[in-house]
C-alpha cells in the first residue's frame, strides 16, 4: 500500500500502549525547515495526545538528515530515553547526491536499531519534489510526524516487554502481554 492510499495521521488510540511514563528523543534535521518543523509538530502533538509529560521529549537539531545518524547516536549514548525518532527531508536535486544521503541515513539508521538496545524510528520524507513533502508533513496524505510518534510508542513498549519477559523467563504474547505464570518458570541452565 502506497502512502497515497493511507493517511499517516491516523490512529486508534485504543490500540495504543500507555505511553505516560516513556521518555522521547528527537532529533531534527534543519534542511528544509519547513518540512522538518511540521514532522516534529505532528510527532510532538501524538505523543502528547497519548499522554506523554512534554517534558519527557527532548529535541535537538542537526544540520541536515545525514547528520541525523551521529546525532540519534550521541542521543542514545546520552540521554535515558526509551525510543528515538529522527526527522528529515531529503529532496531530490540535479545531481546524485539524493541518492547517496537517503542511502546513508537509511543505512546508518538501521545500523543503530541493530547494535543498540534502544528503538530509532525513521522519520526521513525521501521524496522528488517539495509537494509530495508537503502533502506527507501535514497535507494530504496526513504527517509522517504522526505516524512516527505512534510507531515510537509501539517500539518502546516491546523493548520494554520483552525486556520484562527476559527477566522472568515468561512469553511475551503475540498481544504483546505478559503471560506471567504463577510461579516462573525454572531457568533453563540454571
Ligand atoms: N540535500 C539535502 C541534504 N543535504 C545535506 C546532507 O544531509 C548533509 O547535511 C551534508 O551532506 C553535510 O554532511 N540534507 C537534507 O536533509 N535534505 C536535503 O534535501
Ligand atoms: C539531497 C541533496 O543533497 C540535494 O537536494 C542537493 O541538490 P543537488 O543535487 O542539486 O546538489
Amino acid at each position: 500500500m502506497a502512502t497515497e492510499n493511507k493517511n499517516l495521521s491516523e490512529y486508534d488510540k485504543t490500540t495504543i500502549p500507555n505511553a505516560k511514563d516513556f521518555r522521547f528523543g528527537i532529533v531534527v534535521s534543519e534542511w528544509n525547515d519547513t518540512i522538518t518543523e511540521g514532522l516534529y509538530n505532528g510527532a510532538f502533538e501524538a505523543l502528547t495526545d497519548c499522554d506523554v509529560p512534554a517534558q519527557q521529549i527532548i529535541r535537538w537539531n542537526v544540520p541536515g538528515s545525514f547528520e541525523l545518524i551521529y546525532g540519534a547516536k550521541k542521543m542514545l549514548q546520552t540521554q535515558n530515553v526509551d525510543a528515538v525518532i529522527v526527522i528529515g527531508c531529503v529532496i531530490q536535486g540535479q545531481t546524485k547526491h539524493f541518492d547517496f544521503v537517503c542511502e546513508g541515513v537509511t543505512q546508518g539508521i538501521k545500523d543503530l536499531n541493530v547494535q543498540t538496545d534502544i528503538p530509532v524510528i525513521f522519520c526521513v520524507l525521501t521524496d522528488n519534489n517539495i509537494q509530495q513533502s508537503i502533502d506527507r508533513s501535514g497535507g494530504v496524505h496526513g504527517n509522517k510526524g504522526t505516524e512516527a510518534a505512534i510507531a515510537a510508542i509501539k517500539m518502546a513498549y516491546i523493548r520494554q516487554q520483552a525486556s520484562i519477559a527476559h527477566t522472568f523467563n515468561q512469553p511475551l504474547l503475540s498481544s504483546g502481554a505478559l503471560q506471567i505464570e504463577d510461579s516462573p518458570r525454572k531457568i533453563e541452565n540454571e
